[in-house]
């Protein structure tokens, strides 16, 4: 599936009555979701209530036991391996709590990294990795290996690599967690804003409410089912 084809406008993403179990312990129960393009949307909810497993479920890492997940308009749980991994790779960008970055790379080497193997020509990669790393205010830091940057660079170089491919979602799972709330605000201003110029919808899961504050929306995850914060409604 290319980005082009996607037939839009409509829900970007949605997640239908999505069940998935680990073993004997349900994780999410009928889950439902709508994410509009260009979306800021912040999923909160308690430790174990399901969150990062609706993520893993709406980005195709994990396909659900029962229910549907759509993206623009087409079934993406029934895809297969391959082709959900393509997706993944051209159309979404990921930012977790440890920024999973190589650290024997450095910053320039780890945002080149997706566009090579993207096969985007070397050139090219990595003066589209140095323009990010600029965006990120990361450009002193481009030839350093990321194992030797702080938490909060380390983040930042994260957040350049996710949009570096020009993604239609970033999914990002406690981004801020391992951060001061200082530096995690900035990280946060910083994916927020950059989303929002490239129109990029965000999807980030956060027990921290000044990083809910940062989204248009917030859901709340309970016992696997997604409900309305403020009245505890299940969301249809
Ligand atoms: N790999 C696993 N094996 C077994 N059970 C798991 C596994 N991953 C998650 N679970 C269980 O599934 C449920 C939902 O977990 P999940 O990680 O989605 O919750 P969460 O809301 O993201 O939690 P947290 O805020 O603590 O990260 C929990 O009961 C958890 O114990």
């Amino acid at each position: 599936m290319t980005i082009d084809a996607l037939p839009l406008p409509g829900p970007l993403l949605e997640a239908r009555s999505v069940e998935r179990s680990y073993g004997r312990t349900p994780a999410l129960r009928e889950a439902s979701l709508s994410v509009t393009s260009g979306e800021v949307l912040a999923i909160m909810g308690p430790s174990g209530s399901g969150k990062s497993t609706l993520l893993h479920c709406l980005a195709g890492i994990f396909t659900p036991d029962a229910g549907e997940v759509w993206f623009g308009g087409r079934r993406l749980d029934t895809l297969g391996d391959a082709r959900r991994s393509e997706l993944r790779r051209t159309a979404f960008g990921f930012v977790f709590q440890f920024g999973q970055l190589v650290p024997e790379l450095t910053a320039a080497d780890n945002v080149a990294l997706p566009l090579l193997l993207g096969r985007t020509g070397r050139r090219q990669a990595y003066q589209r990795a140095r323009d990010w790393l600029r965006r990120l205010e990361l450009e002193d830091l481009a030839g350093r290996r990321t194992g030797e940057l702080s938490g909060g660079q380390t983040q930042r170089v994260a957040v350049a690599r996710a949009l570096v491919t020009r993604p239609k979602v970033i999914f990002a799972d406690e981004p801020t967690g391992a951060l001061d709330s200082l530096t995690g605000e900035k990280v946060m201003e910083l994916l927020v804003g950059l989303a929002r110029q490239e129109g990029t919808t965000v999807i980030v899961v956060t027990h921290d409410a000044r990083v809910a504050a940062c989204a248009d929306r917030e859901v709340m995850v309970r016992d696997g089912r997604v409900t309305d914060p403020y009245a505890g409604e299940v969301v249809r």
